[in-house]
């Protein structure tokens, strides 16, 4: 069994006593006092992935025989030939591609390791990772959200590779998401990382629930944005916005 909650800065779920941070059966991975506020703002929910307490307690090979085993089942019901032999790998795909891919950022052991440096080029302005390509799926339809996140920080005495930033949003990216908590859980892991409260995160979003379906609209898109510590100050918010051509 894998022991979430030890391997990551931000677990994805930890060992609590009772009923703390969960409901309904639903448990979130902080504990109430650090899930209320953000930033300066108190938004009184979590932002942590709504998981189960028992969600580790099979492997992830299991997983993939289970969601190959209910995904036949869809694809029967659908009325497919499953002797096709175009057909007949699909169920086993579809699993290994949620489990290993588009929802391995549910397993905290993926995290990326982001190792801090000391800031010792004295480089005291902001640094802005910009036009960060993600993929991600709603967890309404599970269907892709594609977009781009733009990050920035401003050191406090530690700053960490360039890399690890693109690779946090690929992390939380991976998990059946909407964008408001993508949104603050980059933000808030980099400010846990990072040990400062500098952080901004903007991100810009095309939703194919909203395009491929339902409503249809191809043309909109959807912003997301996070300024905290410095970044609430409007003229650093400012520069940040004109870095990223916003
Ligand atoms: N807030 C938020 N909503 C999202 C996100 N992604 C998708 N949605 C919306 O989630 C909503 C789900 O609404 P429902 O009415 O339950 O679902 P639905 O009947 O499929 O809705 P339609 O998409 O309008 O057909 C839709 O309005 C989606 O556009 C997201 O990242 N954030
Ligand atoms: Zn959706």
């Amino acid at each position: 069994m894998k022991q979430n909650g030890t391997l990551s800065n931000t677990p994805l779920f930890k060992e609590t006593s009772a009923n703390n941070g969960s409901t309904n059966g639903v448990h979130h991975d902080r504990d109430i006092q650090e899930v209320e506020y953000i930033g300066d703002e108190h938004i009184g929910t979590s932002y942590d992935t709504p998981m189960r307490s028992d969600a580790f307690e099979i492997s992830e090979d299991e997983k993939v025989a289970k969601i190959e085993e209910h995904f036949r089942s869809i694809m029967d019901i659908l009325g497919l030939d499953l002797t096709d032999d175009s057909l007949q790998g699909t169920p086993y795909r579809v699993a290994k591609m949620y489990v290993k891919e588009v929802f391995s950022g549910l397993n905290p052991e993926n995290r990326p390791d982001a190792k801090l440096f000391e800031n010792k080029y004295k480089y005291n302005e902001m640094l802005v990772e910009k036009d960060i390509t993600f993929y991600s799926n709603c967890e309404h339809h599970f269907v892709p959200i594609i977009g781009k996140a733009h990050v920035a920080y401003i050191s406090n005495g530690k700053v960490i590779g360039l890399s690890k930033i693109n690779r946090l949003v690929q992390y939380y990216a991976k998990r059946p998401q909407v964008q408001e908590r993508l949104t603050v859980q980059i933000a808030e892991d980099l400010k846990k990382t990072l040990q400062t409260d500098d952080i901004a995160v903007l991100i810009d979003a095309k939703h194919l629930c909203v395009s491929m379906r339902g409503v249809e609209d191809i043309s909109s898109a959807t912003v997301t944005a996070h300024y905290s510590g410095k970044f609430k100050d409007p003229e650093t918010k400012n520069e940040f916005l004109k870095y990223i051509g916003q």
